[in-house]
């Protein structure tokens, strides 16, 4: 899978991935009016809403994107009617050609990052039967259990050919409160990234590992630090756009090749029909909007990563 994502931004020239975080809010009335005739003012009906609202995204974006990343979050808030929004809504992305990054943030004991692992990338096995349960090609896992949380996710995606992005430095303002602390002159957001380097050498695609990194826009010299740290690791990189994180500060997040890091856009894509900027689009056409800040996005970026 990371060498689809590699080729997917070769192909495109857009090392974008575009964040499918849907609130009910950010949906047009239409859609919502439309749901809610269906399945009234209920779970159903808000995970009808997203999901309708998602496939317009997709339809209106899929070709010029490599990858999207919808945020488990925003589908659970809708219960199991929402979960069945996400999974759908993975599964149509996937029909387009598209890497999925499940943006679900787990890590637990082993045992339990083994469910967890096995449930979004991998099989389980219900008698003689296997089953896909979820269907990402990416997961994001959160360290803070240490390799006990993350090697079960490493064999399931060493056997399912997936990958995963572990938690290095946020993009949150109080990243820093755990992730600055020095400890033995280190900040831990370092000696994590040391860590994600040696689990990323046992599991190499062709050019990079199938274990990559997160790492925020809104810190672009940590960025530039952890790249070096970490050279065979592919980094997702939110805050761009709604969280402040700007283009021209991004560059170093990249390798000399070009490649290394996919820059996440969430609300900047999917509520662009909200924007000033896009307002001649109106609340009809909102997928265009959203068509026009990818195109958007990609020219801005042009400037971290064409070389
Ligand atoms: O450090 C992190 C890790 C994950 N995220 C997630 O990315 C998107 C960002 O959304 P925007 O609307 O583009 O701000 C969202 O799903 C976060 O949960 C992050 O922002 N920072």
């Amino acid at each position: 899978m990371i060498n689809q994502l590699v080729n997917n931004i070769k192909k495109l020239d857009a090392p974008i991935v575009v964040g499918l975080d849907p609130m009910l809010d950010y949906v047009p009335e239409y859609i919502k009016k439309s749901a809610f005739a269906e399945y009234g003012e209920t779970l159903e009906g808000a995970a009808e809403a997203i999901w309708q609202y998602n496939k317009g995204i997709i339809d209106a974006t899929y070709d010029l994107i490599p990858a999207v990343k919808p945020q488990i979050a925003m589908y659970e808030q809708f219960g199991v009617p929402g979960l069945v929004a996400f999974n759908k809504t993975c599964e149509y992305a996937k029909s387009k050609g598209l890497v999925i990054i499940g943006d679900i943030k787990r890590g637990d004991i082993g045992s339990t990052s083994k469910a967890y692992a096995v449930g979004h990338v991998g099989k389980v096995a219900v008698g003689s039967k296997t089953y896909s349960g979820f269907c990402e090609d990416f997961v994001t896992v959160n360290p803070y259990l240490g390799s006990d949380g993350i090697r079960p996710f490493m064999e399931v995606c060493k056997e399912e050919k997936k990958g995963m992005f572990i938690l290095v430095k946020t993009s949150n303002p109080s990243s820093g409160e755990f992730q600055d602390q020095q400890i033995d002159g280190k900040p831990l957001y370092e000696m994590v990234a040391e860590k994600v380097a040696a689990w990323g050498d046992e599991l190499m695609g062709d050019s990079y590992s199938y274990v990559g990194a997160v790492v925020g826009a809104t810190y672009p010299k940590m960025g530039e630090a952890l790249r070096k740290i970490m050279p065979k690791s592919y980094i997702l990189v939110p805050g761009y756009g709604a969280q402040g994180g700007q283009a021209k500060d991004l560059a170093p997040f990249f390798n000399e090749d070009g490649l290394g890091a996919i820059i996440n856009s969430s609300r900047g894509i999917i509520c662009a029909y909200k924007q000033d900027a896009y307002s001649q689009f109106g609340e009809e056409n909102y997928a265009d909007a959203s068509r026009q800040a990818v195109l958007d996005m990609k020219e801005d970026l042009k400037q971290a990563w064409v070389k």
